[in-house]
């Protein structure tokens, strides 16, 4: 039995094609982003409040409109067919069981429609192609199957260099499986295109193609955050890719204060990349974060055991989260704030 999401971690290397395994938990360059996002939770420690009388403790979540049983999404990730044979179906049955919400990959290997069917809520990923007609085709799909926010990732204006999946030759799926959203209007499956043309007037853009809220996935620096708010976005989600794109950028735990601090409670700010314990995501929380989102350990829990693997990782770290709360005199994730967090070097 996995007690923890590193065990997880082992019980899907063994399972996995080593390309497969590496193209899941690859980063880009010399991997030093992907190394710092989960050094940056090892650097935080807790001052936890004592006699605080936690005993009904709620871990409940709401995220423009959208409820979560708890403040742990899942993270939009290419290929889960790679991982099970059911794919983000079993993702998604594993999401809906949790109570939680489930991102969809724009690079996801079954139909959105057919994820949609397994219950829970989804919010669909969106890389912004140049093709507007394409585009609108692609996010028509996904708000009619029932999505309910769009999270643009923003991060990937070039592809990151990934150099492990050069090493294999890793280029593509293998025949059988095609990103299952990619198809145009006339049913034709599209490469997934990165874009480098596009600036701000995106949002603009995106707000005439859809009402459901509109989310930014990428943002590190505090004065994006602020453009973000200015430019009428629904929320942000810090994020570096789990170190795929630029290596090199900060972890994103340490980025989260100053984005905090810039949206100054107009939107909601989640952050991704390094989770692995509730305690991570308790740290998280207290410097500001609405929510977060995991994507390896999802990963790691579908090549384990398909959706009960998922839904096993889910509940570890919802586990985690709730003994963690209690542990440092909390009742619920309003009542954390920073000052639960210092900073020391990792034991
Ligand atoms: C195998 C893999 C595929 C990913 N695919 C996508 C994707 O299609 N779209 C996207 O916005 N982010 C993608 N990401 C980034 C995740 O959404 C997320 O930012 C990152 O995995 C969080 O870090 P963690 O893996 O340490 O939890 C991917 C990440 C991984 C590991
Ligand atoms: C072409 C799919 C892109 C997936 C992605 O975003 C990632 O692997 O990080």
């Amino acid at each position: 039995m996995a007690l923890n999401l590193a065990d997880v971690a082992a019980a899907a290397r063994r399972r996995l094609d080593p390309v497969h395994w590496d193209f899941f938990a690859g980063g880009a360059g010399d991997e030093r982003t992907l190394r710092a996002n989960e050094a940056a939770f090892a650097r935080r420690f807790l001052l936890p409040r004592v006699l605080r009388a936690t005993g009904d403790r709620d871990l409940r979540t709401s995220l423009l409109g959208s409820q979560v049983s708890m403040p742990v999404l899942v993270a939009p990730t290419a290929f889960h067919r790679l991982a099970h044979p059911d794919g983000e179906v079993a993702t998604a049955r594993a999401a809906a069981g949790a109570g939680t919400v489930m991102v969809v990959s724009m690079a996801a290997t079954r139909p959105v429609e057919r994820i949609a069917a397994a219950g829970g809520t989804l919010w669909f990923q969106l890389y912004p192609h140049t093709d507007l007609e394409f585009t609108t085709t692609v996010v028509r799909r996904a708000v009619a199957a029932g999505c309910r926010a769009l999270v643009v990732t923003v991060d990937s204006p070039v592809f990151g260099r990934r150099e492990r999946d050069l090493r294999h030759g890793f280029v593509d799926l293998p025949p059988g499986m095609v990103c299952e959203n990619m198809r145009d209007a006339d049913g034709r499956v599209r490469d997934i295109e990165m874009n480098a043309r596009v600036g701000w007037e995106l949002v603009a853009v995106l707000r005439r193609l859809t009402t459901v809220p509109i989310l930014l996935k990428g943002v590190l620096h505090p004065e994006d955050a602020r453009l973000a708010v200015e430019h009428g976005v629904d929320g942000v989600v810090v994020s570096n890719h789990g170190g795929r794109q630029l290596d090199g950028v900060t972890a994103t735990l340490d980025a989260l204060p100053a984005v905090v601090a810039a949206v100054g409670g107009r939107l909601p700010v989640l952050v991704d990349g390094g989770l692995r314990r509730g305690v991570d995501v308790l740290v998280a929380l207290a410097l500001g974060a609405t929510a977060v989102l995991v994507g390896r350990p999802v990963l790691w829990g579908l090549a384990a055991g398909g959706a009960a693997g998922v839904r096993h990782v889910l509940d570890l770290l919802r586990a985690d989260l709730d003994r963690a709360l209690a542990l440092v005199g909390a009742a619920r994730p309003g009542d954390l704030s920073a000052d639960l967090v210092t900073v020391g070097a990792p034991a």
